[in-house]
């Protein structure tokens, strides 16, 4: 299978060591890792924050060298700090991840996917914390970009709109043949939606492949130290 989205030659001193990534379409990727370990570094290098490095393709498209019209098309990249108050309503917020070409009635489509029709009008600064968590995620799914990176989209989110999120964000990986990049930090949010997972540690990917087998292999204990007791995460102990 051809790759939607290959990238090689990420580095950040300091940040992400030398490397290379391929997303196939289709597919829901959790990134998972320590505190510092590189997700954001890698999301960022990606959706090229701070100035492009080494190469990133889209269905051969590098998206960092394109316009805010069409870039949206291609990449669109939720941070995970959401807490900016702008005096914005729903309905803007989410009408600035629209691509040119888009018609505005997709902003009340991505309103009603996440809930927030009856808020559309309401200010950003007027809403918690978890329902401006909802825009943010409106923003980027509003173009329906082939590649979407997504930091940590469902801290501040009650359970039943995690499931809701990550059930949606598999959904639309699937039909639409895109492909997800999702840092986070619930292991077993991502054994239950990732179709592969990503752990990363110093900067580095430490190991790539299927989630249920990372997740009770012994990557964990290593890595995050860790370990399943009774069914529960554990700290280990020395
Ligand atoms: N702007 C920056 N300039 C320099 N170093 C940074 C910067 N941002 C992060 N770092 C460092 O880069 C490393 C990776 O950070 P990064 O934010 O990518 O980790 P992360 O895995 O996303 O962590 P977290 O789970 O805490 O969000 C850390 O050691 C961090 O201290």
């Amino acid at each position: 299978m051809t790759a939607l989205v290959t990238a090689w030659g990420l580095v950040m001193p300091g940040r992400l060591q030398d490397t290379a990534i391929d997303l196939n379409a289709g597919t829901l990727t959790c990134l998972v890792g320590p505190n510092g370990s590189g997700k954001t570094s890698l999301l960022h290098a990606l959706a090229g924050i701070g100035g492009p490095l080494g190469e990133v393709r889209v269905a051969g498209v590098d998206p960092r060298t394109l316009g805010p019209g069409q870039r949206p098309r291609f990449c669109a990249y939720l941070p995970a700090s959401r807490d900016i108050a702008w005096p914005l309503t729903a309905r803007d917020v989410i009408a600035l991840g629209l691509a040119e070409d888009d018609d505005q009635g997709r902003v009340d489509e991505v309103l009603d996917e996440l809930g927030l029709a009856a808020m559309a009008d309401r200010r950003l600064d007027r809403m918690s914390t978890g329902e401006r968590s909802r825009v943010f995620i409106g923003r980027v799914l509003a173009a329906k970009p082939r590649l979407l990176l997504l930091d940590e989209p469902v801290t501040n989110l009650d359970p039943l709109w995690q499931l809701r999120l990550m059930d949606r964000l598999r959904a639309i990986a699937r039909s639409d043949g895109r492909a997800l990049l999702v840092a986070m930090h619930d292991l077993e949010l991502a054994r239950i939606y990732a179709d592969r997972l990503i752990i990363m540690q110093d900067g580095t990917v430490a190991a790539d492949g299927e989630p249920a087998e990372l997740l009770d292999g012994p990557h964990i204990r290593s890595i995050f130290g860790i370990e399943k007791v009774g069914g529960a995460w554990r700290p280990v102990t020395p």
